[in-house]
């Protein structure tokens, strides 16, 4: 979709909470910032350490105490210790620690015994030693979650460059639908598709602005459609996708002047699905079938909304024998649920479990793992035969330039 991303801009960290960076972080300090104690203890000088032992202990001066956010008062001369606490600062002079547990003040409060013999280095954590000043940390592209919001701030960052979450508006269609909470004939059908498109837009980044719903009728879907496409950039549709009657939505959509990019595909479930654009706004055009939509979102309106946000995801895709066989349409891309890999002592590869495929049914997505993939070129798959799986957890994320 030929589209500009929308203009990054700093959130504050947690406000940028899922998005993606949109420049690459630097480190803006080190990591840490100077060289500091890794236990509470002794600050030393480790060479005069050097033979002690419980019976033998060395014996310093005490001459300072430093707390965390707090300089030293004065540098380490020879036979002195400093009293410090983790993650204070090391007085000039000294070179390790000594923690608490091996050592004790003497009676007076003058002097410590160190019980054991350090080396330089001793519990300490040097200045620069997880990260150097200037060293790139995060591509552009990188998802901001938890761990990557608390390295930010570590480093000093109130704020993270990213772009806005697409506004995204998910229209369902249909005669036979009832929203959930009002009663129901048997021959009528619970609306689940908005819930569930909304979700999954949530889930790749969007913000949800509108969530609509119409009847079969040209002149009501032309309606919805020309109140909500100026207001969002990508607006999904759910149902009258296919070829029925009353499956107007492409009808609809082309009268008013939207531009086709797909038009069905050879992919099932989600074979009518479609992407247009109509004026500035994606359409994408999902099946009624809840299996089908969910597997159309994810082929075709992910993608999208990933795209706004500056980015292309990369699932990591592994190589799976079938734990059943399957057959299927020869001209057709089949992507069957994969309920989770199983690695059993028959070999390196793992066995792909797989769901019963209903595109008109709900329940085979739900904490899925991933796709099996049977490509397009044959009807039959043996159980046993080695396919490839998209998963769906931790996938790449490149930062792409607006098409
Ligand atoms: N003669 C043909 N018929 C069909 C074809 C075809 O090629 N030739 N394609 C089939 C395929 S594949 C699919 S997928 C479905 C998709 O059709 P539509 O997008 O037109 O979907 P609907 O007919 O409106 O609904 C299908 C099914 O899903 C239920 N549905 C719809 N919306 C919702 C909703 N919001 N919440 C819950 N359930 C919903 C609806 O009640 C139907 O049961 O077409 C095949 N037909
Ligand atoms: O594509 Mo439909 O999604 O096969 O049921």
């Amino acid at each position: 979709m030929a589209r500009a991303h929308a203009a990054p801009s700093h959130l504050p960290l947690l406000e940028a909470h899922g998005r993606f960076l949109a420049a690459r972080v630097d480190a803006a300090r080190a990591l840490p910032g100077c060289d500091n104690s890794a236990m509470d203890g002794w600050a030393v000088r480790a060479e005069e350490t050097r033979g002690a032992l419980r019976d033998r202990p060395a014996r310093l001066r005490i001459v300072d105490t430093v707390y965390a956010g707090h300089l030293p008062r004065r540098a380490l001369q020879p036979g002195e210790a400093a009293r410090i606490f983790t993650g204070a600062p090391l007085p000039t002079g000294a070179d390790a620690v000594v923690r608490q547990e091996a050592a004790r003040p003497t009676d007076d409060g003058t002097h410590v015994e160190l019980f054991i013999s350090v080396l330089p280095g001793h519990d300490l954590r040097r200045a620069g030693e997880e990260v150097m000043p200037g060293a790139p940390l995060f591509p552009a592209g990188q998802r901001v979650d938890a761990t990557v919001l608390g390295v930010l701030a570590s480093l000093g960052e109130a704020t993270a460059l990213v772009r806005p979450a697409p506004r995204v508006a998910v229209l369902a269609t249909g005669d036979e639908l009832v929203p959930p909470g009002q009663p129901a004939e048997p021959h009528q059908v619970f609306e689940s598709n908005r819930i569930l498109v909304a979700a999954l837009a949530r889930e790749a980044g969007a913000d949800v602005t509108w969530l609509d719903r119409s009847r079969d009728d040209e002149a009501e879907l032309h309606a919805h459609l020309e109140r909500l496409a100026p207001q969002v950039d990508v607006l999904i549709t759910t149902g009258g996708a296919s070829v029925g009657d009353r499956d107007c939505v492409k009808r609809v959509l082309t009268r008013m002047g939207a531009r086709f990019l797909v038009d069905g595909v050879a992919l099932k479930p989600g074979k009518p699905v479609a992407v247009a654009r109509l004026g500035h706004t994606a359409v994408v055009v999902l099946p009624g079938n809840p299996g089908a939509a969910t597997v159309a979102f994810d082929q075709f309106a992910r993608p999208l909304i990933l795209k706004h946000q500056g980015v292309l995801e990369q699932r990591r895709v592994v190589r799976a024998r079938l734990s059943e066989a399957r057959h299927k349409q020869a001209g057709l891309t089949y992507l069957v649920t994969v309920a989770a890999l199983d690695v059993r002592d028959d070999g390196a590869t793992p066995w792909a479990r797989l769901r019963p495929q209903g595109a008109g049914q709900i329940l085979q997505n739900v904490a899925a793992q991933g796709w099996a993939v049977l490509p397009s070129g044959r009807a039959d798959f043996a159980q046993g035969e080695p396919v490839d799986v998209q998963l769906f957890a931790l996938p790449d994320f490149q930062a792409v330039e607006a098409a």
